[in-house]
């Protein structure tokens, strides 16, 4: 009996054991979390990328490991009362998923946006495990929000709501817990009235609670422009291997917050012409190249809509909607807003003009339709696990900073994010080219990402 087991042990076999286990564990998520569709969309394209990993290491099977891995540790979901400026109390919901601990306290971003649900926190949750990962640094896998919708509110009540989210926040994170920090709609505004709220609650400076913070107060110079440097630094590592640059290359950024402003601003530094950006309303294209200062003004001083853009630079054009920023001949093309915003149709019109390369600066901006297209037609695709994990790996520099009680300079921090990123790219590469999948950095940063994650979760028993 044994003999006959041997023999059927073949590879084919171990594939399709590993497949059947995969796509049973699948079904269990969809089961467990229904209504879930972007956690359902981050866990599949994970569990089917490591399906050769699998095959090799049957260990991460027999232990249960990708069992416990889309198992958040904790997910806490809480009231916000707050109180508007009219005087009329306002409740919205707050959420934090402490996904995965066994690399290091959780680590992740806050948002504030009315789309904020389960679903949501949760797939970005569970990617943050394999950025995190992927980045070298000791940092677990955690995010978490709130469907408050920080626009037309006042700084006092983006105060009022801060305040009573981290009220109930504070019981549950500390600098060797979870750390959490921005992601769409909280800035070094909202981290400042966060911390403030921490510190008075707990009776201590414990500058470790929080990244992202000012630079007055524990803060690290860097981390603001960091996601998107690090996203330029990333694409720029895949176009030299093709004996590409940015350098002479027309770009188009979508979003025109964090992420997208820094990565215009890198792009450019290194040569690129950036010819559109847009906001949740449409999308401006200035074919000579967009005036980044305008930009900054409009977005991060006065609070604006992209479409003022016109109103100073009247030779750009401005056009409603956010899909079409896609039509947009360009080399490359740096999705940097929301999930999902770009679906199969717009790869297929970044292809046939001409796209060479993609990096994700948004957390799954691409539709799996669309990655799919991007890899049949040898479009070089950074997906964001590996290309925009620069900004958690800075908020890991400044966690680092903080509890050595010293102050890094920019150029200093500059430097080892770019160490950082190399490493991730050469790390995804190397990981899709041993399991045999060379140039696919989607499974590359997927599998690279697990290993050191699963290995970890190992040696630290059934936990
Ligand atoms: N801030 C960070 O360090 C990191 C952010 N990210 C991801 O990057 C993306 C952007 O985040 P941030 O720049 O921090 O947020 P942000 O709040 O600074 O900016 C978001 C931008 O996207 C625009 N936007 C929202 N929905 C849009 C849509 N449907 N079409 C076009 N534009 C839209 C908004 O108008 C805004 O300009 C998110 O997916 C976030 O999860 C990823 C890694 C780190
Ligand atoms: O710096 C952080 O901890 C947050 C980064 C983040 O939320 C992300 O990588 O999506």
């Amino acid at each position: 009996m044994e003999v006959v087991e041997a023999l059927e042990n073949t590879d084919i076999k171990d594939r399709e054991n590993a497949e059947e286990y995969v796509n049973r564990l699948y079904k269990l998520v969809q089961a467990r979390n229904p209504n879930e569709a972007e956690f359902h969309q981050a866990v599949k394209e994970v569990l089917d990328s490591l399906v050769p990993v699998l095959v090799k290491n049957p260990v991460y099977i027999n232990q249960a490991v990708l069992d416990r891995i889309v198992e958040p540790e904790r997910m806490i979901s809480f009231r916000v009362p707050w109180v508007d400026d009219n005087g009329t109390i306002q409740v919205n919901r707050g959420f934090r998923v402490q996904f995965n601990s066994a690399i290091g306290p959780f680590k992740g971003g806050l948002r504030f946006h009315p789309t904020v649900n389960a679903s949501i926190i949760k797939f970005l949750g569970f990617e943050q495990i394999f950025k995190n990962s992927l980045t070298g640094q000791p940092i677990g896998g955690g995010k978490g929000g709130s469907d408050f919708d920080p626009k037309g509110k006042s700084d006092m009540e983006i105060m009022r709501f801060c305040q009573s989210f981290m009220t109930e926040l504070s019981k549950h994170i500390g600098p060797d817990i979870d750390v959490p920090a921005g992601d769409i709609g909280v800035g070094a505004r909202e981290i400042g009235y966060m911390f403030g709220q921490y510190k008075k609650l707990k009776g201590a400076f414990e500058a470790g609670v929080l990244t992202g913070k000012g630079i007055g107060y524990g803060g690290s110079l860097g981390r603001k422009e960091a996601t998107g440097y690090g996203l330029v630094y990333f694409v720029e590592e895949m176009l030299q291997s093709k004996g590409l640059s940015f350098n002479g290359s027309t770009v188009v950024v979508s979003g025109s917050g964090n992420v997208s402003i820094y990565a215009i601003e890198k792009a450019m530094q290194l040569g690129a012409k950036v010819v559109a950006c847009s906001d949740s309303s449409g999308y401006i294209y200035d074919r000579n190249g967009i005036n980044l200062d305008t930009v900054k003004r409009l977005k991060e001083t006065e609070s604006k809509r992209i479409a003022e853009y016109v109103n100073v630079h009247p030779e750009a054009l401005y056009h409603e909607g956010c899909t079409g920023i896609w039509s947009i001949p360009c080399d490359i093309a740096l999705p940097s807003a929301t999930q999902n915003e770009l679906d199969k149709i717009a790869a297929e019109r970044l292809v046939s003009n001409g796209v060479k390369a993609v990096g994700e600066g948004a957390n799954m901006p691409s539709t799996q339709g669309a990655v799919d297209y991007f890899m049949e037609h040898s479009v070089l695709f950074g997906p964001a696990k590996a290309a925009n994990a620069g900004g958690v790996a800075v908020s890991a520099l400044e966690m680092a900073q903080n509890s050595a009680r010293v102050a890094w300079t920019k150029e200093e921090v500059d430097s080892k994010l770019q160490a950082i990123m190399k490493d991730i790219y050469t790390k995804s590469m190397q990981a899709a080219e041993e399991y045999g999948m060379a140039g696919n950095f989607v499974a590359g940063a997927n599998i690279a990402g697990f290993k050191k994650v699963a290995d970890a979760m190992l040696e630290q028993g059934v936990i």
